[in-house]
């Protein structure tokens, strides 16, 4: 493997002080990949050092966004030349398909341009001031330090949204990547090193999250935290965080419904009902596990549905006829067991899959057949907690407003999805859906312009987009007396 294979911390390619190490295991073979540093929090802070000195005394932070803008645009030219590479590593270390995460680099070299080029739009803002003879301006500086904490379901794509926007605004940053997938990550430290990043403004540190992330969240020279996760570490980061009121922007988790309507197209509310569940295997926060089907459909769509999903081909990511993978590890397979377990002792109806397939070339890998669960309701741990696994529940429904009510009856409000050739009673649904991101007639789609982000206990901010950079900086009010004069009050 043509990779570095340590930490970068100030420039330089180090491994752990403590030199202890992790390996990094395929999930379809149970082979080991690589073995990688694990650092602790004394390494942790070495980054965080580093960082803030690259902060506070370094040219990063005051280079022109027109050149800051150009280095992160060269990000995006090197990880096209090694697209190859990176999905391979990608596919690698999560089990998904090669093509998937050859569509996941386009989407990342994608974020490093889309920032790239926005990063000197923004030159401040005039606004009208009470007192003659002033000018009062509004302009926007980086945050300063930056902790960013990534999961290992879309390892790069994750560590995309964090780290362009981060560069471009001019932080300094440290990123901790998910422990069991860190491989494509540390290959993106080396092209933004290639690309001109200078040293101390982006570190990275391999480790766990319960030494280099809680680190990173209870260190007070840290001035923002931004987090992709789950909601239960989300929330201790939150807590930790509050140390010195860090910047905080959390992306957790979903139970997404997807709303389909018996006017729309039968077919393809199928096929993307699928795809928004099945994709990955299920280990998307955004996935559509809720499906919310109207009644005089929902016999005949849920046959479809089953139908389908027994033809699914199972395998190899790197084979080219497979469309699913194996979950990502031992664990988070017998977490999805439990949760499937969960769902029969509440009275959910197993419709199809429910166990791990038989088939004997399977059986080093964690696969787990794809799963459909009818006769399901809103009091259901199934319907109500995320399993981020190849799990759909069905529920049905037999007024619009009945399903809006079900699709918002969650803890959670990441994303969802409608699907109706009556536009004003899909725009209808949208307007009330209490979700980051409603998609009408689509299901699962994101992109750089648009931002991404939850509403309730799915999180706090957005990422992508204006927004998404605009996370990453304060924004300050500049007042200025043209003609001083006393003012005659003491
Ligand atoms: N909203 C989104 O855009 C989005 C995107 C991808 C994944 N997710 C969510 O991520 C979850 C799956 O990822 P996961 O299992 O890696 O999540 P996780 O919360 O277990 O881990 C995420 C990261 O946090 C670190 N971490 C763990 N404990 C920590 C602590 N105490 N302090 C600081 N860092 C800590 C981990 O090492 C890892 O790097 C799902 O809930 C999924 O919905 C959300
Ligand atoms: C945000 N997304 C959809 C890319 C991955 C969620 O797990």
């Amino acid at each position: 493997m043509d990779l570095k294979l340590q930490q970068y911390i100030n420039g330089k390619w180090v491994d752990a002080n403590s030199e202890n190490t992790r390996e990094i295991i395929n999930p379809f073979n149970q082979e080991v990949i690589a073995t990688v540093p694990e650092g602790d929090e004394s390494d942790t802070r070495a980054a965080i050092a580093a960082a803030r000195e690259a902060f506070d005394n370094g040219e990063w932070a005051s280079t022109t966004a027109t050149e800051r803008g150009a280095v992160v645009r060269e990000i995006a030219e090197l990880i096209e030349r090694d697209k190859q590479e990176l999905a391979h590593l990608e596919s690698l270390d999560t089990g998904k398909t090669v093509e998937e995460s050859r569509g996941d680099m386009d989407d990342i070299a994608g974020v490093f341009r889309y920032y790239g080029e926005i990063a000197d739009k923004d030159g401040g803002e005039l606004v009208d001031s009470p007192v003659s003879n002033s000018t009062s301006k509004v302009v926007h500086e980086p945050v300063g330090v930056c902790g960013q904490i990534t999961p290992w379901n879309y390892p790069l794509l994750q560590a995309s949204w964090k780290l362009a926007p981060a560069l471009a605004t001019g932080n300094t940053l440290i990123m901790k990547p998910s422990e069991i997938t860190p491989l494509t990550t540390i290959k993106v430290f080396e092209l933004m090193e290639e690309a001109g990043v200078p040293a101390g403004v982006a570190n990275l540190v391999l480790g766990t999250g319960d030494t280099v992330g809680a680190e990173l969240s209870n260190n007070t020279d840290v001035d923002l935290i931004s987090f992709t996760g789950g909601i239960v570490t989300g929330k201790k980061i939150m807590q930790a965080a509050s140390v010195n009121v860090k910047k905080l922007a959390l992306e957790l988790g979903g139970k997404n419904p997807n709303i389909v309507f018996a006017d729309t197209d039968f077919e393809i509310a199928v096929d993307q009902a699928l795809n928004g569940v099945f994709f990955h295997a299920g280990q998307i926060c955004s996935a559509g596990t809720r499906l919310i089907v109207e009644e005089s459909i929902h016999d005949e769509f849920v046959n479809a549905l089953v139908e389908r999903v027994k033809q699914f081909k199972l395998g190899s990511g790197f084979d080219e006829d497979t469309q699913m993978g194996p979950l990502i590890s031992a664990d988070h397979r017998a977490k999805v067991e439990k949760y499937v377990e969960a769902g029969i002792k509440e009275g959910a109806t197993l419709a199809v899959g429910g166990k791990r397939p038989e088939d004997p070339e399977l059986q080093n890998g964690f696969f787990y057949l794809p799963t459909i669960f009818t006769d399901c309701t809103t009091d259901m741990t199934v319907v109500q907690e995320e399993g981020f696994g190849p799990v759909i529940t069905v529920e049905k429904f037999s007024t619009e407003k009945e399903a809006v009510k079900l699709a918002n009856d969650s803890i959670y409000g990441l994303a969802g999805g409608v699907f109706t050739n009556d536009i004003a009673k899909a725009e209808r649904c949208a307007a009330k859906m209490r979700m980051g991101t409603v998609w009408i007639n689509e299901f699962n789609l994101y992109f750089p312009h648009a931002p991404w982000g939850g509403f309730k206990q799915s999180g706090i901010g957005r990422e992508l987009g204006r927004l998404g950079m605009e996370e990453y900086t304060e924004t300050k009010h500049i007042f200025q007396n043209l003609k001083p004069e006393p003012i005659n009050w003491f």
